[in-house]
């Protein structure tokens, strides 16, 4: 399998999950249809203490005195109030002392999803951020991303942001990589070996007005990606996956973006890409692809958008263009670090929502200058503060522009009238921006099935946070109620407070030692 599938409907009738561990069901006789469908499932981990997470239905639940089981598959097997304990050790058959209890400083929480990030530009975070996206691309993105034809520093640098990211809490990354296939090859290989969930994406480009050297043809583009894709197959990773990869529009033809588009959909792949980032790249956009009405359509007539897309930015998306985003299911990566850092624009992020579009967060390092998805939500909550604060001044505006209208003409004209959404708008909330890290990011790269909280059979991608003692603002932080230990964790929490990281299960953080 190339993508991550959602199961089809099962063949054939599932073996039950209860008392898996106990003995092994007996193998079907070789008259049997098909084999069953779930294969043994021991327990292997109890975990005991408070769960954090979110659900379609609430953005931030808190389940304090839980138990929660993982099974040899990684999968999360029960979930359950701790006053079923005797019925839990009865049913999964394990003694009381396998049960690891979190302090009253812990929690769980789901892992993070970072759904945009370009790993080469790791090698550069935290500089060349005094210019505009397109400046930014020609003096120091390109020229850094050139240099990844040379396999060590790939290496280098690719260690270094896989490492990083999974120590700040990254389970599951959706990468850029460059355009050369043997480096983005290694990237795949170095996320697999140290346990994270990834999309990789073979960076497509064929055309670089500004950075000439930087670019490959149409043919070799789909050739390499090609080449990419079926190496990935061969190494048969679960957990990391390729993901079709046209950089943005300006940088790739039409015809590239057709064949693409095809390749997706013969591969049945995911597909990522930037759209409508700044005021700038739209026009560039509209004026190399005159035949169409706006950047959405650019990937839409080209089969780019499907509900396995997710588009990095949209700042600057229409309704209308929101609304074909709808309709195919396609997401958008918030990336308000990004956004800020090259002064590109902000997401108004309750409008994405409202549009019912599908939404998760990005670091984009190194448009964003920090790896952590915490800092993540942090943007994403201060840029729809700031989003409201523009509104309010907007409102107070029109109200003075009334009242001297008024006192002109006896009655105001309704030119100046606010918009209703203005009226009711509300700032994005802490409980709102950990779900979009977390159960909206799966949403967004369509893994939804396999991870972003705790629902029983999903894989176990998770953080154990600890609250103390960095953010322990005084002695008696764990009498606060456990929505305020976690508001601040994601306010002023770090890598310190992480304490550990599992990927479907397995630890991944701290880092096993070779020795
Ligand atoms: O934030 C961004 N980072 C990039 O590397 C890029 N390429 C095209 N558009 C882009 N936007
Ligand atoms: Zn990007």
């Amino acid at each position: 399998m190339i993508g991550w599938e959602r199961a089809q409907p099962p063949p054939c009738v599932a073996l039950p999950l209860a008392k898996r561990g106990a003995s092994l069901p007996a193998a079907p006789s070789r008259t049997d249809t098909c084999w069953p469908l779930i294969t043994m499932d021991t327990l292997q981990r109890v975990f005991k203490g408070t769960f954090v997470h979110s659900t379609r239905s609430c953005a931030m639940e808190v389940l304090e005195h839980h138990i929660l089981g993982v099974g040899t598959s990684g999968k999360i097997l029960f979930l359950e109030s701790d006053q079923e304990q005797e019925n839990l050790l009865q049913k999964w058959g394990f003694e009381e002392s396998k049960i690891e209890e979190l302090s009253q400083n812990e929690f769980f929480m789901p892992g993070m999803i970072d759904t945009h990030i370009h790993a080469p530009q790791y090698a550069f975070v935290g500089s060349g951020m005094d210019k505009p996206l397109l400046q930014w691309l020609e003096f120091t993105t390109f020229p850094t991303e050139e240099t990844f034809s040379n396999l060590d520093i790939a290496e280098n640098v690719y260690r270094g942001v896989v490492q990083r990211t999974l120590m700040n809490g990254t389970t599951t990354a959706c990468y850029f990589a460059t355009i050369h296939t043997d480096s983005s090859l290694i990237l795949a290989d170095i996320a697999h070996q140290y346990g994270q969930r990834a999309f990789i994406g073979k960076v497509c480009m064929d055309s670089n007005e500004t950075y000439p050297k930087y670019i490959e043809s149409s043919e070799e583009s789909i050739f390499e990606t090609e080449r990419f894709i079926e190496a990935m197959e061969n190494k048969k990773y679960n957990r990391v996956k390729p993901i079709i990869t046209p950089r943005f529009a300006i940088s790739c033809s039409e015809k590239l973006l057709n064949e693409l588009g095809d390749l997706a959909d013969k591969f049945q792949l995911h597909i990522q890409s930037h759209i409508s980032e700044s005021v700038d790249e739209i026009a560039e956009v509209m004026r190399l692809f005159p035949g169409y009405n706006s950047y959405t359509e650019v990937y839409d007539r080209n089969k780019l958008l499907t509900s396995k897309t997710v588009m990095a930015h949209g700042c600057h998306l229409t309704d209308e263009e929101l609304s074909i985003f709808r309709r195919k299911g396609a997401a958008i990566s918030h990336c308000p670090n990004s956004n800020i850092s090259l002064c590109s624009g902000h997401l108004d992020v309750q409008n994405v929502l409202k549009q019912k579009v599908k939404l998760g967060l990005g670091t984009d390092v190194a448009g964003g200058y920090s790896v952590s998805m915490l800092d993540a939500i942090r943007k994403a909550i201060e840029t729809s503060k700031i989003i409201f604060m523009e509104k309010q001044k907007r409102k107070q505006e029109n109200k003075t522009l009334d009242q001297n209208e008024i006192a002109q003409n006896g009655i105001a004209s309704d030119l100046n009238s606010v918009n209703d959404t203005d009226h009711d708008y509300k700032v994005l909330s802490n409980q709102e921006a950990f779900r979009l890290a977390t159960l909206g990011g799966s949403e967004a790269l369509n893994i939804d099935h396999i991870t972003g909280n705790f629902e029983v059979n999903k894989e176990f991608d998770a953080l154990l946070i600890s609250t103390a003692p960095e953010i322990r603002a005084h002695e008696n932080l764990f009498e606060i109620p456990t929505e305020d230990a976690v508001q601040r964790f994601l306010f002023l929490g770090d890598d310190r407070n992480i304490k550990a990281v599992y990927v479907a299960g397995r630890c991944v953080v701290p880092f096993p030692r070779n020795d």
